[in-house]
């Protein structure tokens, strides 16, 4: 098959889709691999390295979407890529369709064949393709939420760990999944309070099993938010209902019982965000203030630590890369319905329920692509 692995465009993204060392790996199994110049470079890849692997190296994005049977990516397209993507390209990256119709009218129109990183799913309903990426904005939302936090940067003025005869400041975590897990390892580890709310109970029991004594669970519902928010300094919002549009858990109206200087992390952006007034950022521009309470929603949080991330996101998507160019997407997905879960769009059907739904478009099951192979 011939791969293709653009540049990324979105602000300050330096990801790339696949490493030298992934290029080698597709080179191996008979594939030709294409790199837009200078693509890696974000993430400390050379194109000479890509090269050595076994790659080749082209000029521009036009000719990468020209020459590819399946494009690798790490972020959504954005629209000037939406003309570039043809009939029948495979496209492998994260989609996040439901927060963004446009996007979505774009990939049914162009007929693409739209395979997406964050609806694949392992039958124990994990995210393989999602885990790593959460596993960075978790982290980073800390550190964000940290720093925002300072004075100078319009945050209430309080450190997160307190000191000596200092209380330290309070953490809230909406969503014990992935996110939320790795954001309440960091707060804890740093000496804050944390309190993490979730649906599911056995996740909460599992939660206050593992974490350590400054951590505390709590049922997620309304009034328990209403009660949570106005004392506390950082709060993160991290839940997810697979492939949807992320359910508003802190309304407008809420604004008012927070402190002046509390600060938002909404790392579901990306999924249109779980705070009412979340609107997405970039790392150019991160934050906005309604309120006097301060946003930040970058919806690529991971693209700035590219070093990290662009090795972690590789790790978990090359094998089911090579298997959709072993294979061909249809067989792929016929053979691993883990990988067929992530079928978002295919030449114009909308088969992910919940991407249907969000923007009450006709659900055509994909066994129209693949027939009753499961
Ligand atoms: N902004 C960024 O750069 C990034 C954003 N993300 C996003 O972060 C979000 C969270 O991802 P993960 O942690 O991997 O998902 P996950 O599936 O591991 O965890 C989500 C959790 O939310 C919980 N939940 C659902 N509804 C809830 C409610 N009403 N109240 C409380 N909890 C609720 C679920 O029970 C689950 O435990 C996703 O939208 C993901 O796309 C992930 C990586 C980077
Ligand atoms: C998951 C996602 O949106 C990201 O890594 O940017
Ligand atoms: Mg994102």
């Amino acid at each position: 098959m011939i791969i293709g692995v653009p540049k990324e465009i979105k602000n300050n993204e330096n990801r790339v889709a696949l490493t030298p060392g992934g290029a080698q790996e597709l080179s191996k199994h008979g594939h030709e691999v294409y790199i837009q110049t200078t693509a890696g470079e974000g993430s400390g890849f050379m194109d000479e390295e890509y090269v050595e692997a076994g790659a080749q190296i082209l000029p521009d994005i036009e000719s990468v979407y020209a020459k590819a049977e399946m494009i690798m990516k790490v972020k959504e397209p954005i629209e000037p890529e939406y003309k570039l993507i043809r009939e029948d390209q495979l496209v492998f990256t994260y989609f996040h369709f439901a927060s963004y119709e446009p996007l979505t009218r774009a990939m049914i129109d162009n007929k693409s064949v739209c395979l997406a990183y964050e609806t694949v799913e392992r039958p124990d309903k994990s995210l393989p393709l999602l885990v790593p990426m959460s596993e960075v904005a978790g982290r980073m939302s800390i550190q964000e939420g940290a720093k925002y936090l300072e004075k100078p940067l319009k945050g209430r003025g309080i450190l997160l760990g307190g000191v000596p005869g200092v209380r330290p400041a309070k953490v809230l975590i909406l969503g014990g999944g992935v996110v939320g897990t790795n954001a309440a390892k960091m707060a804890a580890g740093m000496g804050a309070d944390v309190t993490i709310m979730d649906l599911n109970l056995q996740r909460l029991r599992y939660l206050d099993d593992i974490m350590p004594a400054n951590v505390n669970t709590f049922m997620s519902n309304e009034y328990n938010i209403r009660e949570l928010i106005s004392t506390h300094d950082l709060i993160v919002g991290a839940v997810l209902i697979p492939g949807a549009k992320a359910p508003h858990l802190i309304t407008r109206d809420m604004l008012k019982d927070m402190r002046p200087g509390t600060v938002l992390v909404d790392v579901a952006v990306d999924q249109g965000g779980c705070i009412e007034t979340c609107k997405p950022t970039t790392h150019q521009d991160p934050t906005y203030i309604i309120d006097d309470v301060l946003h930040y929603c970058v919806a690529n949080m991971p693209g700035a630590v590219p070093y990290t991330s662009t090795l972690a996101l590789t790790n978990a998507t090359l094998p089911f890369a090579i298997q959709l160019a072993n294979k061909g997407w249809v067989k792929a997905c016929q053979d691993n319905r883990d990988l067929a879960l992530g079928l978002n769009i295919i030449k114009g059907d909308v088969v992910y329920d919940a991407v249907a739904e969000a923007f009450d478009l006709p659900h055509v099951p994909f066994e129209k692509y693949l027939g009753n192979a499961h």
